[in-house]
């Protein structure tokens, strides 16, 4: 697609950035972006570390206008902000770009993908699923867990095909749940009961947002419970958090394993692979079947009978 936009280069104190965004779109930007912390990483955000003072921004105007005078226009707007938010400012400048639209690029960070008969959108994609399909719906950016996240990916693919092999609807535990992704494919593609634990309040509000949202509030209990307080006896036990967490919560998650039950440990960088597989050794368990994408491996071990 060969668009032509004008891009804003600017940086906005915090608390001016709703007003800014505003001011931009009452001058015909057609879009904002703000580059505020990034979410989907494995380490959650501080909740207690300082807010930044500014953020930067990127806005869109159409190209067909002349450069100068709007950025003249921009600078005489955001003048009485700049006198209210005295700190956090850099100077406007406008860039042509061409070649992408930039209101959809963003967005081909998340797309919508399948997995088995799982077929995962973020909330604006319009998808047809097929009538033997499960549409599970996601906002991003909340938690962690969009399903774009190579380890997040590799837990579906292992929790579709573990599934795929059962002839009964499994008890499946969620340990680590992020948004909710697992817990909530799990329920939607037939397990019996989902437990869904996350040690942060705010993953556990997030995924009970979403288990509500795609109609699995009941099928799928949240809580904040420390792993060694929730029951045993599950078919299924995902974990997707990091090698050292894993192999330090092993006895734990072996411990809630059912005989026969399949474990699937996300989250691994492939230079742990040893260490992981060192921690769980002690127990006794089948596999592990290795799983990669990019720089993670997942692991799969399955229970004796
Ligand atoms: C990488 S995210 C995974 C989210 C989601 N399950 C997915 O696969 O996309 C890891 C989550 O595990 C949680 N977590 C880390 N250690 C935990 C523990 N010991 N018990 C429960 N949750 C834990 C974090 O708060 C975080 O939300």
């Amino acid at each position: 697609m060969d668009n032509k936009w004008l891009e804003l280069h600017i940086s906005v104190p915090a608390a001016a950035v709703d007003l800014v965004c505003a001011g931009l779109a009452t001058l015909g930007s057609t879009g904002v972006r703000v580059f505020e912390r990034q979410l989907d990483t494995f380490v959650a955000p501080d909740p207690d570390a300082d807010a930044p003072e500014s953020y930067p921004l990127r806005a869109y105007f159409p190209a067909e206008q002349d450069g100068d005078a709007l950025l003249k226009c921009i600078n005489e707007a955001l003048g009485p902000l700049r006198a209210m938010f005295a700190h956090g400012w850099s100077e406007a400048r406008l860039e042509a770009v061409s070649g992408d639209d930039w209101s959809e690029s963003w967005k081909q960070h998340f797309p919508v993908f399948r997995v088995g008969k799982l077929v995962v959108r973020p909330s604006w994609e319009e998808v047809t699923a097929a009538p033997d399909e499960a549409l599970l719906t996601l906002d991003p950016g909340m938690a962690f867990g969009t399903g774009t996240h190579a380890t997040t990916r590799l837990c579906l693919e292992a929790l579709v095909a573990t599934l795929d092999t059962l002839d009964r609807a499994p008890r499946v535990l969620d340990v680590g749940t992020g948004s909710g992704i697992l817990a909530i494919a799990a329920a939607m593609l037939g397990a019996g009961e989902v437990v869904a634990c996350d040690l942060d309040a705010e993953a556990c509000r997030v995924a009970q947002d979403n288990a509500a949202a795609n109609g699995m509030a009941a099928a799928v209990e949240i809580t904040s419970r420390p792993l060694e307080e929730l029951g045993a006896g599950f078919d299924i036990v995902l974990a997707n958090i990091l090698a050292e967490e894993n192999v330090r919560l092993a006895g734990e998650l072996v411990a809630r394993l059912a005989p026969g039950a399949t474990l699937i440990l996300s989250g691994i960088l492939r230079e742990k692979e040893s260490l992981a597989r060192r921690g769980f050794a002690p127990f006794g368990l089948e596999g592990p079947r290795l799983s990669e994408r990019d720089e993670w491996i997942c692991l799969t071990y399955r229970r004796a009978d």
